[in-house]
């Protein structure tokens, strides 16, 4: 029998994204152990009845003891007090990482917490959906998705780096490495800044009185359906994404309005020949990530989207 890549995995958070982890690992053998944690009893009975681990400890602390990688998989708010939790129990040469949504906040959360002796490298899976929880997991949740890495100290090309990258290329992602500022610009761009816009447009459909519930739902043609299935995703997790990338957040807002603002004068005015030619460049845009498929380098993506050009998709 081959080795598992790691002798003990410990999960901190059994959501949507902690529990794709435990299916993922279990189905491809990459832990000898994996221990589960977390806050609630209630979620962590679920995990247990489940079956996504080998041991559940409501005591994150007494999870991560003799783990060779820790995974810190709860909403961005809640890092620096779990990484607190869990510091004083941490092995000597541990790998610890995250997958939250925002990076420079999780990073300056967790790094002043953590002792010398681990290797952090903070993480973020470009894979999910509007679903939470330990059932709403699935061991293909990260298969053709890229997983972004950001090594924080000197961790570039390390042994841990070398070990968590083939980590995720075994549950089934590409890696990509980025340093966090820029990877907080191009997700909200690219995620949450569209999340906001879903939130927005359906709670004003919510709100108009001269259009009935019972309509919006008749009629919802898909792309409302679309705005409606982002608009149902989990609350505490996008009200902290939203309070820790707030930065980068308003800047992609700003640009926003200005263009919506731009689009709303060239409807207001009649003026066909502005609305073709913004038309007929995103449509170019979503060929060009059709054309690409999971060829799409999320890096050149976000580069020249945060730009502000078209030329995103490798070909
Ligand atoms: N949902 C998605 O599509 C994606 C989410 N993410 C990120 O992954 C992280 C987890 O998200 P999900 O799994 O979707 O959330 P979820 O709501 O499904 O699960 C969160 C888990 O964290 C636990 N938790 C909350 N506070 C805790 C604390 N203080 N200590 C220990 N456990 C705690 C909850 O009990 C739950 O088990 C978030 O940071 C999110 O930004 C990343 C990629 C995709
Ligand atoms: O459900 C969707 O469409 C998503 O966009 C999922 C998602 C949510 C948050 C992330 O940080 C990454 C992926």
């Amino acid at each position: 029998m081959t080795q598992p890549m790691f002798d003990r995995i410990a999960l901190i958070g059994i959501g949507l994204i902690g529990s794709s982890l435990a299916r993922v690992i279990v189905r491809e053998k990459l832990a000898g152990e994996v221990v589960i944690s977390t806050r609630r009893e209630e979620t962590l009975e679920e995990a247990r009845s489940l079956e996504l681990g080998d041991r559940y400890e409501l005591d994150a602390a007494e999870a991560v003891k003799d783990a060779d990688l820790v995974i810190v998989s709860v909403p961005v708010g809640a890092s620096g007090a779990v990484a607190r939790q869990i510091a004083p129990a941490l092995k000597k040469g541990a790998i610890v990482t995250d997958v939250g949504s925002t990076k420079r906040s999780v990073i300056a959360q967790m790094a002043p917490e953590l002792p010398d002796h681990v290797h952090f490298i903070a993480g973020h899976p470009i894979a999910g959906t509007e679903k939470s929880g330990p059932s709403a997991g699935f061991a293909s949740l990260f298969e053709d998705r890229w997983c972004i890495l950001i090594p924080t100290k000197d961790e570039t090309g390390s042994p841990a780096m070398e070990a968590l990258t083939a980590f995720w290329e075994a549950c089934g992602s590409r890696v990509e490495v980025m340093e966090a500022g820029h990877h907080d610009q191009v997700l909200a761009l690219v995620s949450h800044v569209p999340h906001l816009i879903a939130y927005n447009i359906v709670g004003t459909a919510d709100e108009l009185e001269s259009v009935t519930e019972r309509e919006v739902i008749k009629y919802s043609a898909s792309g409302f359906r679309d705005f409606t299935r982002l608009a149902s995703s989990d609350p505490t997790m996008w009200r902290d994404v939203c309070l820790h990338n707030r930065d980068a957040i308003l800047e992609m807002l700003s640009r926003f309005s200005e263009d919506l603002t731009a689009l709303r004068k060239a409807v207001r005015r009649g003026d066909g020949e502005a609305l073709f030619d913004l038309f007929t460049r995103t449509r170019a845009i979503r060929s060009g990530i059709i054309e690409a498929g999971q060829d799409v380098d999320v890096a050149d993506f976000g580069r020249s989207v945060v730009r502000g050009k078209s030329e995103n998709a490798k070909s």
